[in-house]
């Protein structure tokens, strides 16, 4: 049975170059964010993210994450302005995080590590569907948002109690009337760059969008994120946890920064 990626010694981010070469690139993700060498671009727009609650449709385990999917047949749910050009619809959400508070984010801001991340993965209309823009080097912008350790967050708290259904692999939820937007910080500053997914396929079509801002997260609910597993039910259980990929270096890439 093919192995697969994962996030395990055997398959995990240092084993993925042997699939996909591309793990190499000049574009990789994520990036440790220096912000001394961020530089203020005056030109960059705000976020112009409008959301669309009826197109949530439903929940997953997919294996690597939790993924709330979106109906993306319309200009519903979209990205426009920021560092883009065009309009970008939303296609799905997911989280990154750690077995403990120390780690589990993506991207680091001058080497700190938070507890997890959040991505709001969408894809240029330019494009017919998001399987053909995911390939492209302008194809996909995705919105980062970090989750320090603090209060309790009730916005994410909707997401945690579809947990306990979906705690094994492959298994799905319908989970209808969600609005992301209650999942994004109060100011909206952000740092881009031109990186990567972070997962295999790994391909370089990401403009990266990464808010200064955290988002809170008490300790109960990591603990709900770490309760779930990658593998599925008829398998050895596996906690899901440090489904993350470390920084990949930065190749002479620039970081730029909407706010002074
Ligand atoms: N972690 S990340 O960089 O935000 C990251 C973001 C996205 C993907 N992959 C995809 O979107 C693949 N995909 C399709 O092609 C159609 C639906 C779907 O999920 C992988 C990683
Ligand atoms: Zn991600």
């Amino acid at each position: 049975m093919h192995k697969g990626w994962g996030y395990s010694d055997h398959n995990g981010p240092d084993k993925w170059y042997k699939d996909y070469e591309i793990a190499n690139g000049p574009r990789q993700s994520p990036i440790d964010i220096q912000t001394s060498g961020a530089s203020y671009d005056e030109s960059l727009k705000p976020l112009k993210l409008q959301y669309d609650p009826s197109t949530s449709l439903d929940i997953l385990n997919n294996g690597h994450s939790i993924q709330v999917n979106f109906a993306d047949d319309v200009d519903s749910s979209t990205l426009t302005e920021g560092p883009i050009s065009g309009k970008y619809r939303l296609k799905q959400f997911h989280f990154h995080w750690g077995a403990s508070d120390d780690k589990g984010s993506e991207h680091t801001v001058d080497g700190k590590r938070y507890p997890a991340e959040l991505h709001l993965v969408h894809w240029n209309t330019k494009y017919p569907s998001i399987a053909e823009a995911v390939s492209k080097p302008d194809g996909l912008a995705v919105v980062g948002v970090f989750l320090e350790n603090g209060a309790k967050n009730p916005n994410l708290q909707k997401i945690l109690d579809a947990v306990d259904a979906i705690k094994f692999k492959g298994k799905q939820d319908s989970f209808t009337n969600f609005d992301p937007t209650v999942l994004l910080p109060k100011s909206l500053d952000y740092w881009t760059y031109l990186g990567s997914l972070t997962t295999p396929p790994l391909h370089e079509s990401v403009t990266w969008i990464v808010c200064k801002q955290p988002i809170s997260v008490s300790a109960e609910q990591m603990k709900k994120f770490r309760s779930l597993l990658f593998t599925a039910e008829n398998e050895k259980a596996c906690c899901m946890v440090n489904n993350y990929r470390p920084p990949q270096p930065l190749k002479g890439r620039g970081v730029r920064a909407s706010f002074k």
